[in-house]
């Protein structure tokens, strides 16, 4: 049987610290319950001294959750403790997670102190802690930072002072894996009553190793991760949950393993990125746009003919739907011929290559190749229900109602409409509703820069219809042209997939 490692979430205390992503205690309600969905066994609820509304978001989150441990934050300061108890009154299962600065940056820097001080201060601490609760995890602070042994007699004074849980945070994300694996296993070898007490990896991505650590950290004895979904928290991040969870998964022959039900992953991912207005980067490890979109022919050719040729996840596993095959000029024959025979086309081998030509030609101006694209090379032009952007004119300003109009051709008819919205994209998408008789539900939209201000704008947005999502893709020096191409795109997706005729509403 493997050893069980224990999942410490703290997207909502640490994942939270990130400038912009302040939560509502009912958003934080709702990641709590996709948590507990999802299988973790610690939930960090949030830093109860800090502010009434995180207080009172710790209270509602321990009513609203039953199985979790719900665990709240507090410095070595008895006052924190005293907020971080009455906080969790109504938590089924409770932990108080206290702690200091163990470096001696932070015991010269910040606490002005000295180390026999600060060790009487984490003493106390936990034992004021444990007044009100069995449960308490101990941080040291900077621990990545700070000498061993000096470690090692803190984490021993706070054990025999009651502590379950030792978390040895690397808080400035410096050390190496290796660094902070020997950091654990001098822990384990030299502490004290370590077996009575769980060590727990808190570690920081500012060097992009935080995952590495945080395993390096269990494979030398560490039994508790403390992560966050999509790695969001302080700086460039914590540990990311679905990295870890899914290393754990995927590499048997570490024996570990975690309660994380992963085909929950994908859609708290997004729930945690729309509510903290936190795009998630397309590259990100599992979770990301691109995580199993394969957009280069030798790539595709390979997952077309078995998946496992470039795949070590299967991203139904994390609640992925599908890889996604993405036309580019990198594309080879494969890619063309699967995404034709998904439209229904069957082409003899000679008239493939004539298409793939020409598909060549229109990759290398365009960068992806959409499903409309692929109709108007095979059959020379849009089908019925095809939709083209022509033109958009846009009004806005302080003081005026954001107006927009668009023009459009269906069917080979032109056809305009205006609208007002909240903003120039909300109007001109309305004015594109208007025209076509429907709204369509947009769940996700991200505008990126190339780089500087005369650069093209890329947007990439995704569309909810009949329960599936469409993606739409448009590119232009004008953000709100690029959204009103990413939306067409995306609507003339809608049309091809689900066959369904596109018309000018009466
Ligand atoms: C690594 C981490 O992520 S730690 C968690 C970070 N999260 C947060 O800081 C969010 C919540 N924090 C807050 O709301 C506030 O900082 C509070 C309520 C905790 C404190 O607010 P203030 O009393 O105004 O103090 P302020 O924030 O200016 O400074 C922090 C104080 O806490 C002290 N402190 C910092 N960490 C600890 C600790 N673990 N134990 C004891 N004291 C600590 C500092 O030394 C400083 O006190 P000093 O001015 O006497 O030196
Ligand atoms: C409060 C502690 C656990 C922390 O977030 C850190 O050290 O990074
Ligand atoms: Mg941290």
């Amino acid at each position: 049987m493997s050893d069980k490692v224990y999942v410490f979430d703290t997207t909502l205390r640490d994942g939270e610290q990130v400038p912009g992503c302040q939560l509502s205690t009912p958003e934080k309600i709702e990641i709590a319950k996709e948590l507990e969905t999802l299988g973790v066994d610690v939930i960090e609820a949030g830093f109860p001294i800090s502010s009434p509304m995180d207080f009172n978001s710790v209270i509602e989150i321990s009513k609203a959750v039953n199985d979790p441990i719900i665990c709240a934050l507090t410095r070595s300061v008895e006052k924190d403790i005293d907020f971080a108890a009455d906080a969790l009154k109504y938590a089924k299962r409770k932990r108080i997670h206290t702690g200091i600065g163990s470096s001696d940056y932070h015991i010269k820097y910040k606490f002005k102190s000295d180390r026999e001080r600060i060790l009487e201060r984490a003493v106390a601490a936990t034992k004021y802690a444990k007044k009100y609760v069995e449960d308490v995890e101990f941080y040291c602070e900077d621990a990545g930072r700070t000498e061993n042994e000096y470690l090692a007699r803190m984490v021993e004074a706070v054990i025999a002072a009651g502590a379950t849980v030792v978390n040895i945070p690397d808080t400035t994300g410096y050390c190496l894996p290796e660094e902070y694996g020997e950091k654990i296993k001098f822990l384990k070898e030299n502490v004290k009553g370590i077996d009575n007490a769980i060590i727990s990896c808190h570690c920081h991505n500012d060097l992009g190793l935080a995952t590495a650590n945080t395993m390096a950290g269990v494979l030398n004895g560490a039994r508790q991760v403390e992560v966050t979904i999509n790695g969001i928290g302080e700086r460039a991040g914590n540990t990311s949950l679905e990295e870890v969870a899914m290393i754990m998964k995927t590499h048997k022959d570490v024996d570990l393993h975690t309660n994380i039900k992963s085909q929950h992953i994908y859609a708290l991912s997004l729930l945690v990125s729309k509510m903290m207005r936190m795009p998630v980067q397309p590259n990100k490890a599992i979770v990301g746009r691109n995580a199993f979109a394969h957009s280069s022919g030798i790539h595709q050719d390979g997952v077309i003919k078995h998946r496992e040729n470039y795949e070590i996840l299967d991203p139904e596993d994390v609640g992925i739907p599908q890889s996604s095959i993405i036309l580019t000029a990198r594309s080879g024959k494969a890619a063309l011929k699967y995404h034709l025979d998904r439209l229904g086309y069957e082409l003899e081998e000679a008239r493939v290559e004539e298409v793939y030509q020409e598909f060549l030609k229109m990759a290398d101006e365009k960068k992806d190749v959409t499903d409309e694209d692929l109709i108007v090379l095979v059959e020379g032009a849009l089908p019925e229900g095809g939709v083209k952007l022509k033109n958009v004119q846009i009004i806005c300003g302080e003081s005026v109602f954001p107006s927009a109009t668009v023009e459009l051709e269906v069917n080979n008819e032109l056809v305009h409409a205006s609208a007002t919205g909240t903003g120039s994209i909300d109007a001109a998408f309305r004015a594109v509703d208007e025209m076509l008789g429907e709204t369509f539900d947009m769940d996700e939209f991200l505008v990126q820069s190339m780089g500087n201000r005369n650069d093209d704008g890329k947007v990439h947005l995704r569309v909810k219809y009949q329960d599936q999502h469409y993606m739409g893709f448009g590119v232009h020096q004008d953000i709100i042209i690029a959204s009103v191409k990413a939306y067409v795109d995306a609507i003339n997706k809608i049309a091809s997939v689900k066959n369904k005729a596109i018309k000018v509403s009466a």
